[in-house]
């Protein structure tokens, strides 16, 4: 069983990270927010996995979180860096899916602005805004780039969790952007990396 301990987050964040799994439970028996494999391990494949991006980028105040799912990793961005002030935003198209962040940010009392919208429009809102830009699960790095470009050339670094294909991601992406690439580690698979991402320029 996971303890506060093991994170590394106060009892207070614990019991938040707690509820967001009840619930998570609750909901996916009717609402399908997350893959049903990942049910038996929602603290190793969901909220471990989403916390661990939290000492990535220490100085955060303000994160925005693209294609947040059921929360991962925004919501509990939200939780876990509520202490230290850190404000997140997280843009999710599905309603469904917003209407459970909405319901655990209301339930957890944490500073997190929901935007139920295609993450397009919302990018540019952001612009000289947004210390970090993460998403997990949504595209492959070019893709990802794309979208987020004209954030990461004016500094906001970009935290990308990638599974296997990280490499392979990576020199599809070279083709058309110059950048510079840290290749972390996961603590939570062997074989994922996390990508942090700075100082972009396309080619053209
Ligand atoms: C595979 S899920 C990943 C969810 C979450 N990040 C996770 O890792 O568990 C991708 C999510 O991105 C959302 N999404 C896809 N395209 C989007 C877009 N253009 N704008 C906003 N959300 C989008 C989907 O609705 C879906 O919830």
């Amino acid at each position: 069983m996971v303890t506060a301990s093991d994170l590394n987050v106060s009892r207070e964040t614990f019991e938040k990270l707690e509820l967001l799994e009840r619930e998570l439970r609750r909901w996916q028996a009717i609402k399908n927010l997350v893959g049903p494999a990942t049910l038996d391990q929602i603290w190793q494949r969901h909220i471990v996995d989403s916390l661990q991006l939290l000492d990535l980028a220490p100085e955060a105040k303000t994160w925005l979180d693209l294609g947040s799912g059921a929360g991962f990793p925004g919501l509990v961005l939200a939780i876990a860096g509520a202490e230290r002030g850190l404000s997140v935003h997280l843009v999710e198209s599905n309603s469904r899916k917003c209407a459970f962040l909405r319901h655990i940010a209301r339930l957890t009392g944490v500073s997190a602005t929901i935007r139920e919208a295609r993450l397009e429009t919302v990018v540019p809102d952001f612009l000289g805004q947004a210390d970090v830009v993460s998403a997990r699960a949504l595209a492959a790095l070019d893709q990802l780039l794309d979208w987020t470009a004209p954030l990461l050339k004016s500094g906001t670094i970009g935290l990308f969790p990638k599974g296997r294909d990280a490499e392979t991601e990576l020199t599809e992406a070279r083709k058309k952007w110059t950048f510079e690439a840290e290749i972390l580690p996961s603590l939570t698979d062997s074989e994922a990396r996390i990508l942090r991402i700075t100082s972009i320029e396309s080619h053209s």
